[in-house]
């Protein structure tokens, strides 16, 4: 049974799929983005989706594409940020290495703030949205969670050596690899 090496979670803005091939490359293994994914096997955009079928049509796609990637991907994992919002998804999580990236309110809303390719954070008061969603998911990733990492005050290429070293995978040291 293959396992993907490590599967990133964590709300929209925390860099799962900023960071995940970054830590893909250092670890020497594939990447993959599940709602990328999604989007390749639908022929379509995220938000394009939420629009024609919405939501929970989404949530089936990527309850799918999830349960498909972690039984058969060996690399770098990133999950959209609700996966963890199906029970199913959750369970099948368990026996993996699954690394929460944590990022704040401030942090998580400036680098979301100027995107609308996240359908989940548009409407009227974003903040107010981006707080609730925070609130509602957290106690959800740190459940699935094997490690956590916060990446507020971490450049990508920094949350990459603290998510090696929460693997227990030691950094390479510059200009020996
Ligand atoms: N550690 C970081 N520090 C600063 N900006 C970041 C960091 N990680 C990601 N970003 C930026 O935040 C935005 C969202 O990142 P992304 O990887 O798409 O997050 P996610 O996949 O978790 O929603 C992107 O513009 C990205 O460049
Ligand atoms: O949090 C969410 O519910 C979503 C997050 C998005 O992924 P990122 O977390 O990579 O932005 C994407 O899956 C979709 O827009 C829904
Ligand atoms: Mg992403």
């Amino acid at each position: 049974m293959t396992s993907p090496r490590a599967v990133l979670v964590g709300p929209p803005g925390s860099g799962k799929s900023t960071v995940g091939p970054l830590l893909a490359e250092r670890l020497g293994v594939d990447f993959r983005d599940a709602d990328a994914d999604i989007e390749a096997a639908a022929g379509r955009s995220i938000p394009e989706i939420f629009t024609s079928d919405g939501e929970p049509a989404f949530r089936e796609l990527e309850k799918r594409a999830v349960a498909d990637g972690l039984g058969s991907y060996e690399g770098v994992y990133s999950l959209g940020g609700g996966a963890i919002l199906a029970e199913e998804t959750r369970a099948l999580l368990a026996g993996h290495t699954v690394v929460f990236l944590s990022v704040s309110m401030p942090a998580g809303m400036q680098r979301t703030g100027m995107s609308t390719a996240r359908p989940v954070l548009a409407g009227v008061n974003p903040r107010a949205t981006y707080k609730q969603l925070l609130e509602a998911r957290l106690p959800l990733y740190r459940s699935v969670a094997t490690a956590e990492v916060d990446t507020d005050e971490r450049r990508p290429d920094e949350v990459v050596d603290a998510v090696l070293a929460a693997l227990g995978e030691k950094a390479p040291v510059e200009g020996t690899s």
